[in-house]
């Protein structure tokens, strides 16, 4: 029997709608070197030892759409979804890559696994150029898509994953190897006799993620792996996820509009909004990236009138208990022992910006007033 080619993941028909980039520059946060993120070291954007795995330079993808304008006529125009994109990332780095609806994600994606062929500017992933080494850069990338399966829909589990593995011309103990962690791991025992089109939501995440994973990808990517699942299932899901970067040192590129994923997951994160990166660093800092504040909650021994040090606001008062709010890229330390210098301090908690409110905030600020 021949073998049978890589599946392509099918590249859905879009509409094209007009995508303006916008004009200013991105917000750069450095990440600070130093503290580790979940036990796993976390190198500045894109530097870690040696070569990066992925260099995105300059990237560009305009679509050209064609409309029926009239019973022959059509009319063509161009949606530029992905402008003048550059970025790193080093080997071992777990990194977000978010925005909008329409912002470029999902093509940036495509461009990464050489589905699609990017219109200017220069791709290397694994050393490979996606579109051009497409079959050889198959076997060193995974990728799960959350609103398709790669799975074989009427074939029980076990065999879509036997079928994955000729595909991927994994040899026998490998592949026993790779799976038998997955089924562990995934909690897919008894899901492996099952046919794909009977597995849930959960489960059929949870099964994409094992065949994504059973030839050792050096880099996933992972297209909204969560959505649609309940709390227990992206618990697993993620939890598996910072295993596998821990033990494996597999490099993980995220797409979610779930910013809990981004917060348990990335340490790094991308912004891209437009078809333009907005933001690239530290996800701690960009708390701080857009005015955002944080707030002291602190319990005095009685209540006193509002709470007075410099750098800081009370903004709520309820009886010995006082809120008050500050620049979230200032320190913390200063103002808590201002606190405990001069007032009498009972105790007292720091509350972070929400990490929804900051990102909906930043893509709010690069629209405008008049927004699109
Ligand atoms: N094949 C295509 N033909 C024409 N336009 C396309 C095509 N694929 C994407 N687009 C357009 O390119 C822009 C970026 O789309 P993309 O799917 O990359 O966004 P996204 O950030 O992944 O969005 P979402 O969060 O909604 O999935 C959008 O305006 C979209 O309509």
């Amino acid at each position: 029997m021949a073998e049978p080619a890589p599946r392509p993941a099918a590249e859905p028909p879009r509409g094209g709608e007009d995508a303006p980039p916008a004009a200013t520059e991105p917000t750069r946060v450095p990440s600070p070197a130093g503290p580790e993120h979940r036990g796993v070291p976390a190198p500045p954007p894109g530097e870690g030892a040696g070569e990066p795995l992925i260099v995105a330079d300059r990237l560009r993808k305009v679509f050209t759409v064609r409309r029926r304008a009239g019973l022959v006529r059509r009319t063509r125009s161009e949606v530029r979804a992905v402008e003048d994109v550059s970025f790193r990332v080093a080997r071992g780095e777990m990194v977000g890559y978010i925005g909008p609806n329409g912002a470029g994600k999902s093509t940036t994606i495509k461009m990464l696994t050489g589905i699609l062929t990017p219109t200017a500017g220069t791709l290397r992933v694994a050393g490979v150029e996606p579109s051009r080494d497409r079959t050889r850069l198959a076997r060193r990338i995974g990728v799960v898509f959350g609103q398709r399966t790669t799975l074989w829909w009427d074939l029980p589990l076990r065999d879509s994953y036997a079928l994955a593995r000729r595909i991927y011309r994994v040899e026998p103990a490998r592949f026993r190897r790779n799976l038998d962690r997955c089924v562990e791991l995934l909690d897919l025992g008894d899901l492996l006799p099952v046919p794909v089109r009977q597995l849930s939501l959960g489960q059929r995440m949870r099964a994409d993620i094992a065949a994504a994973l059973l030839h050792d990808p050096e880099v996933l990517y992972l297209d909204e792996p969560t959505i649609g699942l309940d709390v227990v299932s992206k618990s697993t899901v993620r939890g598996f996820l910072l295993d596998l970067n821990a033990e494996r040192g597999t490099t993980v590129l995220l797409t979610t509009h779930d910013m809990t994923d981004i917060e348990q997951l990335c340490r790094r994160v991308i912004v891209i909004d437009h078809g333009r990166i907005v933001h690239d660093g530290d996800l701690a800092l960009l708390h701080g990236s857009d005015g955002g504040h944080r707030t002291l909650v602190v319990d005095l021994e009685r209540e006193l009138p509002p709470i007075y040090v410099p750098g800081a606001r009370t903004v709520r008062v309820e009886g010995p208990r006082q809120w008050l709010s500050f620049p979230a890229d200032e320190r913390a330390a200063p103002l808590v022992a201002a606190i405990a210098r001069d007032y009498p301090l009972l105790d007292l908690s720091i509350r972070e910006p929400d990490i929804e409110q900051v990102i909906s905030r930043l893509y709010a600020g690069r629209r405008g007033p008049g927004g699109h």
